[in-house]
């Protein structure tokens, strides 16, 4: 037998995200035979109304993918079960120990990582924290590179590093591993991908959402630490990485972090040359009003719901290749993706007329809201012009181009495959200890470089791309963001 326990069941990421995600894995017949699902809260409830509650949040979502079948949930229901429990308290989580008995344990904390030194404390008092366990903790783990080292050292100290899963769901969404597909999967780009042939890389995480009710989480870290120092930088680091030997998680890891060590450190001198901090005051926002986040807050606040920053990578591979981020709420849309900036043509021989002129070629990774990579290459308007006229056009390299897949497969939530390997214990979409150590470290000096220069966040309308010192960050260097998608 196996046994997932999801500590925090009962809260929003494991009503909206987790449960879903295994509800949709059972409707794959993906989740391993015997598989028990166990739900563990404070919550006094039995376990026949926290099925109800799963019930009614995994239908929800189940129905708008057009996924749901009573079969499949039946399946699932008999997989469920819930336990009160303090899982801060070793005697407390006894009876959950007693349950689960000796099979292949894994422990989902989706809880606030304020209690994690405190949990992985009592499971490996209460027999939790076995060679058959293993840990999944949900970002962000600590604050700071301090308070990072001291839960991560708890959790050291219960668990050894091949145990522990740190979850970056961005690692689990499916262009990003076809990222890496493209990458180490043909040949054609590896001979581009460097100094030679890419001007710039962009990467931009824009959400319409505002912090709304989660500011008191949120105005403790910002978006530097809520979205850059993890979900960027991971981004960065799989574009920027050495071919790994193969696909094993340390070979993988170890590139990963050799990317972290090479980012240039932002010094106090640099920060207002290469960072950008936003903050959303009132606008309009998918059509409708929107406050500001002080106004959402209660009261002024300096946290930045918008960060920009030019990332330098010092090795031979990128020396000269500027990495452009960009994340924020209250943005015009939903749209992550990372733009490879190829350099323009050394020479052009058409005319730099109407007649169209030669376009550097960019290859746009799109995550969301559609899953596509494209290639955009000049190619000759059609006709019997007597000078030749160019266009570029747009080149899929999804799926669906062969002919064969033209439907993409349902979207997947990133949770999914992530679930998956955690159980099989395959940690190779996770992050290592010394990678969220590193991260740590660089995010670090850039806000004490803040800090220390007194940088404030620059006023921003909700509903628009930040504020237009992110815009004089790319224009200060003779370029600009990606607005198409094209
Ligand atoms: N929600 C989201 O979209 C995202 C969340 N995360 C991370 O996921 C984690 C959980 O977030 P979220 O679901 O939003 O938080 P919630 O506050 O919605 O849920 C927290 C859960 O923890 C339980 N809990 C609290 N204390 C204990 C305890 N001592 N023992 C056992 N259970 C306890 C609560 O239930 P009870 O009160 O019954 O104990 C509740 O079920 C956090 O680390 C967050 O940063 C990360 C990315 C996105
Ligand atoms: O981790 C987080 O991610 C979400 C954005 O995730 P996405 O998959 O919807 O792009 C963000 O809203 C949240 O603030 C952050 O904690």
């Amino acid at each position: 037998m196996a046994a997932l326990i999801l500590f925090g069941g009962g809260g929003d990421l494991a009503m909206r995200m987790l449960l879903p995600s295994l509800y949709f894995l059972e409707h794959d017949g993906l989740l391993p035979e015997g598989l028990k699902i166990i739900g563990a809260a404070r919550s006094e409830e039995s376990a026949d109304d926290y099925i109800a509650k799963v019930h009614e949040a995994v239908k929800a979502r189940a129905e708008a993918d057009k996924v749901w079948d009573e079969a499949s949930w039946s399946r699932m229901k008999a997989r469920l079960d819930y336990l009160a429990v303090d899982a801060t308290s070793p005697e407390s989580l006894k009876p959950l120990k007693d349950k689960v008995g000796d099979s292949e344990i894994t422990s989902f904390l989706a809880v606030s990582p304020s209690l994690y030194a405190r949990i992985v404390t009592a499971m490996k008092a209460a027999g939790l924290a076995e060679k058959n366990c293993r840990i999944v903790l949900e970002k962000p783990v600590g604050r700071d590179l301090k308070s990072f080292l001291e839960i991560d050292d708890a959790v050291a100290h219960a668990f050894s590093e091949n145990q522990v899963f740190r979850i970056d769901h961005y690692l689990g969404k499916e262009t990003v591993q076809n990222l890496i597909a493209l990458r180490f999967g043909n040949t054609i780009f590896e001979p581009l991908w460097n100094n030679l042939s890419i001007d710039h890389v962009q990467i931009t995480i824009g959400e319409t959402v505002g912090v709304g009710d989660r500011w008191p989480y949120y105005d403790e870290y910002g978006a530097l630490r809520d979205m850059l120092q993890n979900h960027m930088l991971q981004l960065l680091c799989l574009v920027a990485m050495e071919p790994p030997s193969d696909l094993d998680p340390d070979s993988v890891r170890n590139e990963k972090v050799k990317v972290l060590r090479s980012l240039r450190p932002v010094t106090v001198d640099e920060v207002e040359r290469v960072t950008v901090r936003g903050q959303y005051v009132a606008g309009v926002s998918e059509g409708k009003p929107a406050k500001g986040y002080d106004e959402e807050r209660g009261q002024p606040s300096d946290t930045e719901t918008f960060v920009a920053v030019r990332a330098d990578i010092d090795n031979w591979r990128w020396a000269g290749v500027p990495f452009f981020m960009r994340t924020g709420k209250r943005l015009p849309e939903k749209r992550t993706e990372i733009v490879i900036q190829f350099k323009p043509v050394p020479h052009s021989i058409f005319d730099r007329d109407d007649r169209g002129e030669v376009q550097a070629n960019r290859m746009i990774i799109e995550l969301q809201p559609e899953e596509d990579i494209s290639l955009t290459v000049m190619n000759k308007r059609p006709g019997l012009d007597q000078r030749m006229q160019l266009q570029p056009i747009k080149m899929s390299l999804s799926w669906g181009v062969d002919g064969k897949s033209a439907a993409p497969p349902r979207r997947r939530i990133a949770y999914e495959r992530l679930l998956l390997d955690a159980m099989a214990g395959d940690s190779t979409l996770f992050v290592r200890r010394d990678e969220a150590e590193q991260a740590w470290k660089w995010v670090d000096e850039v806000s004490e470089a803040w800090a220390e220069s007194g940088l404030k966040p620059d006023d921003y309308v909700a509903g628009t791309w930040g504020p237009e010192s992110a815009d004089m960050l790319m224009a200060r260097t003779g370029r600009d963001w990606n607005t198409t998608d094209v």
